[in-house]
């Protein structure tokens, strides 16, 4: 996935992220003025100095214009450190900035955008394309500024003092640009080549860390190595290609540039025999040209700075320019959960994922009364997590086909709807903090009493309390691991805290035992403290059977509904799939 913008569209980006800190670039543009302002002078006043000893200056005079020189040499140097600290202080902030707009943005993208985004890739556009667009804006213009302003201010003096020496000493620039001309496409393309294979190999390291233990299980570790050495070789491959154009490039330009000095001495020495020039002259232009050095071979690194910094601008906006697919309406309804009484109505729903020949859910309609408890069930493929993902628009949704309380959903705003709706999906996401602060993640300001309650609720409060730090045991990758259901249990403690009107398990005690998972379920139904509706997707059908009604899917279709009662008593799929599992449990 790569897009490209135009060199326009490019720079108005950049004019964009530059536009907050416009005063200290403009200053910092303005010292190095100041700076190659007092730069052009210094030559000038070591070619009097020069001049006036060969006519019988003084010691006290010559003494006068060092210390003259050595004030204007100082102050250049305070007003260069002070330009650097101003540009650079810029790109350090877009490069903040940038940071912060992304990781936003991220939060507002749907779960599907992420299903399509390599996780290594998305982590690289975060941190290295950052950083290459930290670099365009502090050191590429900090040095495109400083060229061109030696170049202007240097020019016309130098050509004051000697133009057919001046223009013979320069007259290998024109070779040296157009040679950098020639190359820039190619590093360019090379440098790109570099960034996306680092891209895999981030991508690559991400998966085989996450999946390790199932590397494992299928001793899978020769071909990950294998696999890596392949992507790294890849890397090798195209780093060394860069290495090997930039190294012919650099030395180039800082060769050419040099012959101009070998000039300059050789026909500079016949100008003062013919006393055209003076030696102080000479001097002078001697140091112009080396004044020009510098910029001119910096220029080779300039110009891969932009580029590399031109592709990660297209990289990083096209994540930005990438519109997230569910979003508020304008002027959304914004409702508190406690209005809500979770009363659910789907209307003719259909969603076809892009690039599927069916679609996942066809034309279902159904309705939910608040603190009814529904279940979902069917054969896997046939519909039901996406049915679950539809009800809180983690995937977009028709307009009129899913209705809360009577309110159309896609007009209700996403924090109205969200905070309305407890989700718990089957592969919980644990963070690595303390139990205590995993269970209050979606309300942190709850009581220690509630947190305990809806511990107990989930039936993961005897359990917690036998960890070593109780509720203040860290869990994840820094502390204790917990088991599938134990992880589920949390989530679901998680989710009961929220105290929304309408709670979904998609699959959600999967890993819990059926019995555990029955008496949770039942104790949530009975619930009279607080009416919810809860809607559960669940393989367990004995589970399932402790529901008011149960909705059957088939290939995306709602095939039965009723009671457990009412669909035994009915030939169809819901007995073939209760008597397999019977079967099952019999045999097992
Ligand atoms: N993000 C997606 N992109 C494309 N197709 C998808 C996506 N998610 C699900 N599907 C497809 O939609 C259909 C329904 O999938 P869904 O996950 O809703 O079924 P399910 O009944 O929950 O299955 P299971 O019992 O295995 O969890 C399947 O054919 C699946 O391959």
């Amino acid at each position: 996935m790569s897009v490209s913008f135009s060199s326009r569209q490019r720079l108005a980006m950049l004019g964009q992220y530059i536009r907050p800190y416009w005063r200290p670039a403009v200053l910092g543009i303005v010292a190095l003025l100041a700076v190659n302002g007092v730069g052009v002078v210094l030559p000038l006043l070591i070619r009097t100095c020069v001049d006036d000893v060969q006519d019988g200056l003084g010691f006290g005079d010559v003494v006068r214009y060092s210390a003259l020189i050595l004030g204007l040499a100082s102050v250049m140097w305070v007003i260069r450190m002070a330009s650097r600290v101003l540009l650079f202080g810029v790109g350090r902030k877009v490069e903040f900035d940038l940071k912060q707009r992304l990781f936003e943005h991220l939060l507002r993208l749907e779960p599907t955008y992420f299903a399509n985004m390599p996780l290594g890739d998305l982590i690289n556009r975060a941190t290295s394309d950052v950083e290459s667009i930290r670099r365009l804006v502090g050191f590429a213009v900090l040095s495109l500024v400083n060229t061109i302003f030696a170049y202007v201010l240097t020019l016309p003096l130098m050509l004051a003092i000697d133009p057919l020496l001046s223009l013979a000493a320069l007259a290998v620039y024109p070779i040296l640009l157009l040679l950098v001309q020639l190359f820039s496409q190619r590093l360019r393309q090379e440098q790109q080549d570099v960034q996306e294979e680092l891209s895999e190999i981030s991508q690559l390291i991400q998966e085989d860390m996450s999946g390790i233990s199932l590397i494992k299980i299928y001793a899978q570790e020769s071909n990950e190595r294998a696999a890596f050495g392949r992507l790294n070789q890849k890397l090798l491959k195209s780093n060394l290609k860069l290495t090997k154009t930039r190294n012919v490039l650099f030395p180039l330009l800082e060769g050419l540039a040099s012959f101009s000095l070998l000039i300059l001495l050789w026909l500079g020495g016949q100008a003062i025999e013919g006393n055209r020039i003076t030696v102080g002259d000479l001097i002078a232009l001697i140091l112009y040209v080396e004044r020009l050095v510098f910029p001119t071979a910096l220029l080779g690194f300039t110009i891969t700075a932009f580029q590399r910094g031109e592709v990660s601008v297209d990289r990083i906006e096209e994540i930005l320019q990438h519109p997230p697919l569910i979003q508020d309406v304008p002027e959304a309804l914004v409702v508190p959960p406690s209005e809500l009484t979770g009363a659910i109505k789907v209307d003719g729903l259909t969603i076809h994922y892009p690039g599927q020949p069916q679609p996942a859910l066809s034309n279902i309609s159904f309705m939910v009364q608040p603190g009814e408890t529904i279940a979902i069930v069917g054969p896997i493929g046939s519909g039901k997590s996406t049915l679950a993902n539809a009800l809180p628009r983690l995937l977009d949704v028709p307009t009129d086909s899913i209705f809360l309380d009577g309110l159309d959903i896609t007009q209700l705003s996403l924090n109205s709807l969200r905070r309305a709706i407890a989700y718990v999906p089957q592969d919980s996401f644990l963070f690595s903090l303390p139990i205590r602060d995993n269970i209050r993640y979606g309300n942190p300001e709850v009581s220690e009493a509630e947190i305990i309650a809806a511990a107990q609720q989930a039936q993961i409060d005897r359990e917690i309390l036998n960890f070593p730090r109780r509720y203040d045991t860290l869990v994840g990758e820094r502390g204790i691991t917990l088991s599938g259901g134990q992880r589920q249990r949390t989530a679901l403690a998680r989710a009961l805290l929220l105290q929304a009107p309408v709670l979904i398990l998609d699959d959600a005690l999967a890993s819990v035992d059926n019995q555990t998972a029955t008496q949770i379920l039942q104790a949530l139904n009975g619930d009279r403290d607080r009416q919810r509706t809860v809607i559960f997707i669940s393989h367990q059908l004995a589970a399932a059977a402790t529901a008011d009604r149960i909705l059957v899917l088939d290939r995306g279709h709602l095939v039965q509904s009723g009671s457990h009662r009412e669909l035994l008593a009915t030939e169809g799929l819901y007995r073939s799939l209760w008597e397999r599992q019977q079967l099952e449990e019999l045999c097992a």
